[in-house]
């Protein structure tokens, strides 16, 4: 045994893997993860990677929650810990060990807090934190990655925009996760013939990844209000022009679904100037990730955005949508609603638990209704407090039988 696998041995709890199989998902065009037995005692291992800076704070509190929905509704979890990012670095010197691939490749769906930190951000690019993240969403191969942003009637005065244009938005990234510029190759930083520095990315994308991605977007939207808007930079960029040459030749297999193409910078206007104009939007790895950031403001915060990351088969990721937010590290200040919600998502998409998952639903909707905020949604009148209260609140709320008033 290495060293590392030894130090990481002390840091893994044994868990008796159930006997699981494979169902189709009603949901989604994904296949969800299902337990073995009746109703009475599911059992699902679940792979727990804290991370970094927030992340450990909001992973134990979602951890908590899950436990309980789950309890309700006759689930049990095995939760197993494992290091990931800068947490891994320090422990072991690699971003992502071999034992944390491992772990989350035999679970039943997987629950990410962040990584990163100021720590670590002048090492090496292969012993960066991010690295860990990337390569473990490659290793998972989930490369359909939802991010829904919705603005609950409880907080519109926590949105930066206006009362009028924020109300009712209800949208859904679909962010293509495992290709595009995060991994294309070449790259680096070469010195070039006049001894200049120069760094150097690959947007890249094969027909077949843009056709799986798109197909997922196409099913979302038809379960949603039928309309899907490609975002994507075909007037400069040959690998867009690709994109929204595939996506068109699919729209005829969805004639429900009412297609539209807009190019990322109109894009990125448009959700601030009107952003009930979407429903569903599918794009590529790096306009998801900063359009899925801006959204998350019209919602309030970036504290309230969860999201799934789903492969074709194996187990899906399930994370907030935001960083390790080392400003606010270690003060009880952060939000743990997108980390609860995207427990409630694991739930919904990863294991098919939809009561359970409504169970979660419900109770951030009546801590919110309780008027309990975290500083990052706080608005006059409303209840500050802490991420751990936050918590609390929302555990509490998972017992009740009250149903929440949207
Ligand atoms: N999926 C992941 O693990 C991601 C990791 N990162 C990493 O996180 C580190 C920090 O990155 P930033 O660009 O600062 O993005 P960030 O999302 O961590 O933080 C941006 C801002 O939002 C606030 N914020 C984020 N989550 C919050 C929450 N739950 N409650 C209240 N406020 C919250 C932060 O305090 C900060 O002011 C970097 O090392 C970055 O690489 C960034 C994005 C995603
Ligand atoms: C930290 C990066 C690897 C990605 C990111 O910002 C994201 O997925 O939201
Ligand atoms: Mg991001």
């Amino acid at each position: 045994m290495t060293a590392g696998a030894a130090a990481l041995q002390t840091n893994i709890r044994p868990v008796k893997v159930p006997a699981t199989f494979r169902a189709v998902s009603k949901q989604y065009p994904f296949r969800v993860r299902c337990a073995v037995g009746s109703p009475g005692n599911k059992r699902y291992n679940i792979t727990l990677l804290p991370g970094d800076g927030i992340g450990p704070e909001v992973v134990s509190i979602a951890k908590n929650v899950l436990r309980q929905a789950g309890s309700l509704e006759g689930v049990e979890f095995s939760f197993r810990e494992m290091p990931i990012g800068g947490a891994a670095l320090d422990l072991v010197g690699v971003p992502l060990p071999e034992e944390t691939i491992s772990a989350a490749k035999e679970s039943d769906a997987v629950l990410l807090g962040a990584i990163g930190g100021y720590k670590w951000d002048n090492n090496e690019k292969h012993l960066r934190p991010e690295k860990g993240l990337l390569q473990l969403r490659a290793a998972l191969k989930v490369f359909a990655n939802l991010r829904p942003a919705t603005v609950l009637s409880q907080l519109v005065d926590a949105s930066t925009l206006k009362r009028e244009v924020a109300e009712g938005v209800d949208l859904m990234v679909v962010r293509e996760l495992t290709g595009g510029i995060y991994f294309g190759e070449p790259r680096g930083i070469k010195t070039n013939e006049n001894g200049e520095e120069v760094g150097f990315n690959t947007e890249v994308y094969a027909a077949h990844e843009i056709d799986r991605i798109a197909r997922v977007a196409f099913e979302t939207a038809r379960k949603r209000r039928g309309k899907l808007c490609s975002v994507d930079k075909a007037n400069v960029l040959e690998a867009s022009i690709l994109w929204r040459k595939r996506v068109t030749a699919l729209a005829s297999e969805y004639p429900d679904v009412e297609l539209s193409h807009m190019y990322v910078d109109n894009a990125a206007m448009q959700l601030v100037r009107d952003p009930k104009q979407f429903d569903t939007i599918v794009t590529n790895n790096i306009f998801g990730d900063i359009l899925s950031d801006e959204a998350s403001m019209i919602t309030g915060s970036i504290g309230m955005l969860p999201s799934a990351s789903l492969s074709d088969s194996g187990p899906g990721l399930f994370e907030p949508i935001h960083g390790s937010a080392p400003d606010i590290a270690g003060q009880d200040k952060a939000n743990p609603l997108a980390t609860i919600l995207s427990a409630a998502m694991l739930l919904k998409y990863g294991l098919g638990e939809e009561k359970a998952a409504k169970r979660i639903e419900d109770a951030v909707l009546v801590a919110l209704n309780n008027g309990f905020r975290t500083g990052d949604i706080y608005s006059a009148g409303t209840k500050l407090v802490g991420c751990k209260e936050m918590g609390e609140e929302v555990l509490k709320s998972v017992d009740s039988q009250l149903p929440a008033s949207v």
